[in-house]
């Protein structure tokens, strides 16, 4: 055992960063027991020294300047939790060049630049941790690298994204109007610092990129992710989804079988039975199903200040056991399968359909000849009269499953013909 004492050197003091020095604070007597080591957050950047902050460090503490972080030989470690691409992947480029290990939070920064950083990292004989970047609290990159090492991951169905979870619940739950659900979400330190990326699927996305990279050993890169956000969904889409039975949630499906490997984010009707329905708020949860474990789910905040800080506090363990055990920079290679992505006509899922359509005979036959050239089955069909014109009627349906190709086919036929007025809907059903 070598070190007595350790050095941190922190970039960022915002949501996360103040969560860590609080934990790293709290718990430094357990800290110590765990790794032989005194934590010690030596300096942390920030970018504007005016801003009046909820926890006060030291005086010299915080500095503007990354070169004092960047260029000082006790900093052993750094954690990055300031976000965003650049300048955070200069800094850790810098980091890790200079010999200082590094843990993340940082998805969008991993979900693009992963594999090059983690390359530089053992060049470098450095460590580089990132539990914190999918599913905040909850340890699921441990769980997926470690825990299912004795494992074939299959699928991962997960509710990734705290935010649009959180205004999901308040929107369904409550009637809370969208802009003051996102409101509330952006005061307790949820969002992202541009939460579009939160709403559009983008953090989602990049979150089930990480995840499927991880669980199916192969590079999955966001652009591969097909990706759709709660930006459309509307009041009536919720209420519908109510009455049915179904839950409105922003589901991402990390999936793998014969044809090849499937990554989407979007906005998924989950059936009120299903465990998924009930991951509420700013909950996070993962399911993961493994060809010899069957199923598993990881549930709990994936957002916010103690339960993100715990993570990175995770990691920052690790890299101080890793130390302490002169093993940094050495890890067993993750990637080794080839990247076969599906295409349209091999991923299956269940679809809803809500339709304006005219209410005459022959229209239900219709749309039912061009599922059947599909061999799209139904499940569930409703109709009631359209409110706004009374020579109208709405259509529901639920198909079983279909492939994404076919249900396309038939949505274009669908907006094309004159009998359809409007397709008000089509959302994935899970469950
Ligand atoms: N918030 C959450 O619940 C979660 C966040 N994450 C990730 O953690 C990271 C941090 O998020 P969060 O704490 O919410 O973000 P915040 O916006 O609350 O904090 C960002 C911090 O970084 C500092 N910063 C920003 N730009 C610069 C710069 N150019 N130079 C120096 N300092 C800079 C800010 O300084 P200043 O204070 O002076 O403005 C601030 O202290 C992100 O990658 C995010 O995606 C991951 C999981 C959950
Ligand atoms: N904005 C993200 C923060 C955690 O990753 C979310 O809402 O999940
Ligand atoms: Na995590």
């Amino acid at each position: 055992m070598g070190k007595k004492e350790v050095n941190i050197g922190l970039i960022g003091f915002g949501t996360v960063g103040t969560g860590v020095v609080r934990l790293v604070h709290a718990y430094q007597e357990d800290l110590y027991k765990q790794t032989g080591v005194s934590i010690h957050i030596e300096r942390i950047l920030i970018k504007d020294p005016l801003k009046e902050r909820p926890l006060s460090v030291q005086h010299g503490l915080l500095t503007t300047d990354p070169s004092t972080l960047l260029n000082d030989p006790n900093i052993d470690i750094v954690i990055e939790v300031m976000g965003g691409i650049e300048p955070a992947k200069t800094y850790i480029q810098k980091a890790l060049e200079k010999g200082k290990h590094v843990v993340t939070a940082n998805k969008d920064l991993m979900a693009l630049y992963g594999d090059e950083l983690l390359q530089l990292a053992a060049r470098c004989g450095c460590d580089l941790y990132y539990e914190a970047s999918v599913a905040g609290g909850i340890p699921i990159l441990k769980t997926i690298t470690d825990g299912f090492s004795s494992d074939r991951i299959t699928k991962m169905i997960g509710i990734v994204n705290g935010t649009t979870n959180y205004i999901l619940t308040k929107m369904m739950r409550e009637a809370v109007s969208f802009e003051e659900a996102l409101k509330e979400a952006q005061r307790l330190g949820y969002a992202e610092q541009d939460p579009t990326s939160d709403v559009d699927g983008l953090d989602a996305a990049r979150k089930m990129a990480i995840l499927a990279s991880l669980g199916f050993h192969t590079g999955i890169n966001v652009d591969d992710v097909s990706c759709k956000g709660i930006g459309g969904i509307t009041v009536e889409d919720l209420n519908f989804a109510k009455q049915l039975g179904y839950t409105m949630k922003l589901v991402g499906i990390a999936k793998r079988d014969e044809w090849g490997i499937e990554v989407s984010v979007e906005p998924t009707l989950v059936k009120d039975t299903h465990p998924l329905a009930a991951v509420n708020d700013v909950f996070n949860a993962v399911y993961v199903y493994g060809e010899a474990v069957g199923e598993t789910m990881f549930y709990g905040p994936g957002a916010g200040e103690l339960p993100t800080a715990t993570a990175v506090l995770s990691d920052l363990v690790s890299v101080v056991k890793n130390i302490q055990l002169g093993v940094t920079g050495k890890h067993m290679p993750l990637s080794y399968s080839e990247k076969v992505l599906k295409g349209k006509e091999t991923i299956y899922a269940k679809f809803f359909l809500r339709l304006i359509v005219q209410d005459e005979c022959g229209v239900l036959a219709k749309i039912a000849e061009w599922m059947a050239e599909e061999e799209i089955s139904l499940e569930k069909v409703f109709q009631k009269p359209y409110i706004g014109d009374q020579s109208q009627a709405e259509l529901i349906l639920v198909t079983h499953f279909a492939s994404k190709k076919s249900i396309e086919h038939v949505l274009d036929l669908l907006k094309q013909s004159d009998f359809i007025k409007e397709v008000k809907s089509c959302y994935r059903v899970e469950g």
